[in-house]
């Protein structure tokens, strides 16, 4: 198996500080990674190197065969597909749910005046569909709930076909009911054999998708963990990652964790 992300030593350090401080990492293709960690850990800086956006400032950082630094990035992006708060951002409101993801094969955030291949309208279609946005194609993005548009945002990732698919806390702010129901679709996108390597941070062990397989814990930009879930996702290592006591449990293909109470 090939990596698909591989970084040696990397750091990223502003005024003087380490934000992501002597990682190794690797990624294998077809894994599916979570990114665990507090506020401040650094997760959404190991995204942006993941994502081609961020330079290492030490170390060497290895994205879909391609040494950042010695490629030419806007040759590796449409490689990789990224959902997140920053993409959403950059999107026109008054675009439709159909227009924000076909737009994303033209490599455009916001639409143009030409026709779009009916092939490409067809793909955004069926990715919109697995992701139970049909009812709203014709809808403005700027009109979304929370949910709607993080599940349209998924779709806007998958249309360039990307061979990594980086997902930036997609369960952030959903109730109970989207939350449940992006999970078992991410479950369902992880199972697939012929869906993307994919890397998800989260900040909660109930997020994690049934079907991923790895995952990586960090604390004060530093790794404190990472390998399969089933050997890293312990009471110890989330602990000591999150600071206090935790007891997480493994119910059926999904995890919980709770603290225990104070004496
Ligand atoms: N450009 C920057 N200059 C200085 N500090 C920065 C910069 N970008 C991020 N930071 C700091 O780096 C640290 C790591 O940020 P990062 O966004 O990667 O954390 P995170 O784990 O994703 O946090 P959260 O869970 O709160 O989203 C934070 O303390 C943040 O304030």
């Amino acid at each position: 198996m090939s990596d698909v992300l591989e970084l040696v030593d990397v750091s990223v350090v502003r005024d003087g500080r380490a934000l992501v401080d002597d990682v190794s990492w690797s990624v294998k293709e077809g894994e599916r990674w979570v990114i665990l960690g507090p506020n401040g850990a650094g997760k959404t800086t190991l995204l942006n190197i993941a994502s081609s956006y961020l330079f290492p400032s030490r170390g060497d950082a290895t994205i879909l065969g391609e040494r950042l630094g010695r490629v030419d990035v806007f040759d590796l992006r449409p490689r990789i597909g990224m959902a997140g708060i920053a993409m959403a951002e950059k999107l026109p409101k008054r675009q439709t749910v159909l227009e924000t993801v076909l737009t994303a094969a033209y490599g455009m955030t916001a639409t143009w005046n030409e026709d779009y291949d009916a092939v490409d309208e067809d793909r955004a279609r069926a990715f919109l569909d697995r992701l139970g946005m049909t009812e709203y194609l014709d809808r403005r993005f700027g009109t979304l709930s929370e949910g709607e548009r993080k599940r349209t945002l998924i779709a806007r990732a998958m249309m360039t076909d990307p061979e990594l698919l980086l997902l930036d806390e997609p369960a952030a702010g959903l109730d109970l009911g989207g939350r449940e129901d992006l999970v078992r679709r991410l479950g369902r996108l992880a199972r697939d054999p012929y869906a993307p390597s994919m890397i998800m941070v989260t900040h909660h062990v109930e997020e994690i998708p049934p079907g991923f397989t790895h995952v990586l814990m960090i604390r004060q930009g530093k790794v404190l963990a990472a390998g399969p879930m089933e050997m890293e996702l312990s009471s110890r290592n989330l602990s000591l990652c999150f600071g206090l006591p935790l007891v997480v449990e493994h119910v059926g293909e999904r995890y919980t964790a709770q603290g225990l109470p104070l004496s």
